[in-house]
């Protein structure tokens, strides 16, 4: 049974006007309890910030500490708007009470550990809503935190990758951004850019979300900016698999979220289009795209899995240097064909790049029966977007890649899936994607181009694309859009290899994945006491439907109006 360390105090909650009499305090590895008439429970995972007398006295101030922390009044704990801040004024009797309560708080990590966080903000972020939420949520916490802040607007775009390229590893412990997910995919990307990568990826990394996708945000149930900052500052990390993604002659580049082709790349990226309606832009765009759905010729080798369990970071990947520390380093804002120096973790199978003529060897396979896809999607996290909820069976940290495609066609098939169970969490449910697990993916495109000039393409197996059968089928003989975390990249034979647990991500104390048993059950714990029944950061399936519904409606607005004029 766990000890308990009792004291006596009075205790003054916010919105109440006096304090109350002497009353117990217990406190024990998890939470503080203040036997008040009914029982008031502060889990330590709730604590955001405290205040501690600075010097001694016997008057009221020099004997009350006062602790922050957020409440929640729903039962899900990522819902938006399902939580306040509370404060907590507690009087001990005498000095020694005092000292003998902030030993114990720290001893059991009641507080927030002493941190330094560099605060990045994409002002642009989402609707231009990340200032905003800067201002009025993340700054009043930290402030309260104690820990030492630093903040950096971003100021042009990929602004964060030279950022992160350029910073001091000495001079922080953790980088959080407030913005959507490509500015951390930018972090990531000039983190692992450095000469030093393979120290810069030990630099905890976290998202309190400013954007429209907001897919991390939702994976680990911190779309809310208070659960989110709240996680920020008690600073919990867990380990996450990258994807490294290779290209011939092309400096490489990392996601954390996704490679997508087919239905999802094209609509996430003409979405852009539609910035203006916030979250719902992927929806709108992803309908649209449905009813002039492309078949994308091209093919795709996958290696089988090699499963890892929870890795530490000093078993990690065991990457080893591709330059030496002290080589070149290529230019992180360079785009184009030019880098032939790789700074960054080895690629495996990069081999398989050059030898254009030859099929890659066993244990590789081609996907077969795939005249064309509509839609290949490689997952990291089980989020894709705020209502692109795809599955809770995705691990971020087994080394294990899941691949979903499609070559279905038929509109009637494809639409009422989506709309209702996109983000449920169900769509899988309805066997339109094919899914499987894979170490490794490469994706040879029947039809190559530049992101920015799709005129220049070349075809890279005529037959894919131009004879008699392609044509009768409908192939589409442009080269479509390669997307990584919601960027471009050119579409052209591309390897996409797993780094397994390799950067750690910060996340809420509560957040485990349903397979990890031992965190599982301590996780579930915490959630129990953050709201003294179960809890969840699970999108429910009424949501799900409501946003698909109204998504539909607009969608049949849409229609209407193409036919009609
Ligand atoms: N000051 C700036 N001016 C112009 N563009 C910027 C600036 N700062 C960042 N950007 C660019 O804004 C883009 C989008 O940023 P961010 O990811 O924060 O928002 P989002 O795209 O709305 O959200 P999400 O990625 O979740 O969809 C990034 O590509 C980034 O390079």
């Amino acid at each position: 049974m766990a000890t308990l360390t009792e004291f006596t105090c009075k205790v003054q909650v916010s919105g109440s006007r006096k304090p109350s009499g002497p009353i117990a305090l217990t406190l024990d590895q998890h939470e503080m309890v203040l036997h008040d008439k009914s029982l008031l429970r502060v889990p330590y995972c709730s604590i955001y910030g405290y205040e501690a007398p600075n010097q001694q006295g016997q008057d009221e101030n020099s004997l009350t500490v006062v602790i922050h922390t957020i409440t929640w009044t729903s039962a899900d704990l990522s819902s938006v708007s399902g939580t306040k801040k509370a404060t907590h004024r507690i009087l001990f009797n005498n000095q020694s009470d005092l000292e003998r309560f902030m030993d114990e708080a720290k001893k059991y990590d009641a507080f927030p550990k002493p941190r330094r966080i560099l605060l990045v903000v994409n002002p642009n972020g989402g609707i231009g809503k990340a200032k905003h939420i800067c201002d009025t949520v993340v700054k009043p916490m930290l402030e309260k935190s104690g820990l030492i802040i630093k903040e950096q607007h971003t100021e042009y775009a990929r602004h964060a990758v030279d950022i992160a390229h350029n910073l001091d590893l000495d001079s922080v412990d953790d980088l959080v951004v407030v913005s959507g997910d490509g500015v951390l995919h930018e972090i990531v990307n000039g983190l692992l850019s450095r000469p030093d990568w393979d120290r810069a990826r030990k630099l905890p990394v976290g998202i309190i979300p400013a954007g429209s996708a907001n897919a991390i945000a939702t994976s680990f149930g911190t779309r809310n900016p208070y659960v989110a900052t709240l996680s920020a500052i008690r600073g919990r990390t867990i380990k996450m698999d990258i994807y490294s993604l290779s290209q011939l002659n092309r400096p490489r580049k990392y996601a954390l979220l996704l490679f997508s082709w087919g239905m999802m790349a094209d609509s996430d990226i003409e979405s852009d289009n539609y910035r203006w309606l916030g979250a719902f832009r992927f929806e709108i765009a992803g309908f649209i795209r449905m009813f002039r759905l492309r078949r994308y010729a091209g093919k795709v080798y996958v290696l089988p899995p090699t499963r890892r369990e929870e890795i530490d970071s000093t078993a990690s990947a065991s990457p080893t240097l591709a330059t030496p520390p002290d080589s070149p380093s290529h230019n992180p804002t360079t785009t184009g064909s030019a880098s032939t120096t790789e700074v960054g973790p080895e690629s495996r199978y990069r081999s398989l790049l050059e030898k254009v003529d030859e099929e890659p060897p066993r244990p590789w396979k081609l996907l077969r029966n795939m005249p064309y896809y509509t839609m290949l999607l490689l997952l990291n996290v089980p989020a894709a977007g705020e209502n692109i909820f795809f599955t809770n069976t995705i691990r971020i940290n087994d080394g294990v890649m899941r691949l979903f495609y499609s070559c279905e066609t038929q509109f009637r098939k494809i639409f009422l899936p989506f709309v209702l169970d996109l983000a449920n969490g169900k769509l899988l449910q309805h066997g339109l994607l094919r899914d499987i697990e894979c170490g490794g993916v490469l994706v040879v495109p029947g039809v190559e181009g530049k992101p920015s000039d799709e005129s220049t393409h070349e075809v890279v197996n005529p037959e894919l694309v131009t004879s008699p059968w392609a044509k009768t089928r409908s192939v589409y003989t442009k080269p479509g859009i390669f997307d990584i975390d919601g960027e471009v990249m050119p579409t052209t034979r591309t390897l996409i290899e797993v780094l397994p647990s390799f950067m750690d991500l910060v996340v809420p104390e509560w957040y485990s994945h349903e397979q990890d048993k031992g965190a599982q059950a301590e996780a579930a714990r915490e959630r129990t006491q953050l709201l003294g029944k179960a809890a969840t950061i699970i999108p429910s399936s009424s949501k799900g439907s409501a946003i698909g519904l109204a998504v539909l409606g607009v969608v049949l607005l849409y229609v209407t109006y193409s036919l009609v004029f």
